[in-house]
């Protein structure tokens, strides 16, 4: 089970993160109140574990600054947090070949009574043109497309993803935390889990309690699904 700890403002926090077993660190790039500059991130991520991905959030930018951005800080996996843009992702694969790991992100929009169905599109049309290999599942709510801590509807999710994920690696993300990551491993089964506000005490500022508590959690509930499996 891949586990991303997003949000990251802070060293502390970050490397409490990889010390409780985290495979990777979210810095926010987008608009939010976790939003990170480059020149934070690089005081960062010289002092974490070379093994931990270091993965920047980007929903607006294009992408020159995406590349920018990401030799600055010296991320090693780009979230795309802004809708499915080809060409965007032609161009990144293009500067970094193999190097940087590209992760899409399709949201759930909660309001949406037709969300099943624009997700379901969204994966077949990732899946068809083969350009990105781990999708990201996030809700959106109104106008915010991230750190919503907001649940979607993994029951209809669960038949969207066994219908059309399949050859690609699935994490989920929204309204986790602690209390029912747990279900979200044993209902959806997905390659990952990724939380940004349920492991906080105040946006900002994890809470070392909920982070433990996060990990450990998952990790087992990954381990159970593999002995019924
Ligand atoms: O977390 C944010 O503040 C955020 C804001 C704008 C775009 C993306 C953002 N987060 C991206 C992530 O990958 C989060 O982990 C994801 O949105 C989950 O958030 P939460 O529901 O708070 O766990």
């Amino acid at each position: 089970m891949w586990i991303k700890i997003c949000g990251n403002t802070n060293l502390n926090d970050a490397q409490l993160a990889a010390e409780l077993g985290a495979n990777a660190l979210g810095f926010i790039f987008a608009e939010s109140k976790r939003q990170v500059t480059a020149a934070e991130v690089a005081r960062i991520t010289p002092h974490l574990p070379q093994h931990i991905e270091r993965v920047g959030v980007f929903d607006s930018h294009n992408a020159d600054q995406i590349a920018a951005i990401t030799r600055a800080a010296d991320l090693t996996a780009i979230q795309l947090h802004g809708g499915v843009d080809q060409q965007l992702i032609h161009r990144l694969n293009e500067i970094f070949e193999d190097r940087v790991k590209l992760i899409q992100t399709i949201h759930w929009t909660i309001e949406s009574k037709d969300s099943a169905a624009t997700v379901a599109s969204q994966l077949k049309e990732i899946h068809r043109a083969a350009i990105v290999g781990r999708v990201l599942i996030d809700s959106k709510v109104g106008q915010a497309g991230g750190g919503t801590g907001v649940s979607y509807d993994w029951k209809a999710a669960k038949a969207v993803l066994t219908e059309n994920a399949s050859g690609l690696s699935i994490i989920v993300a929204g309204g986790l935390g602690p209390d029912n990551v747990a279900e979200a491993i044993h209902g959806l089964t997905p390659w990952g889990v990724d939380v940004s506000s349920g492991v906080e005490r105040e946006p900002r500022e994890k809470d070392s309690a909920k982070l433990a508590a996060f990990i450990k959690n998952a990790r087992q509930a990954s381990q159970q699904n593999q002995r019924t499996s």
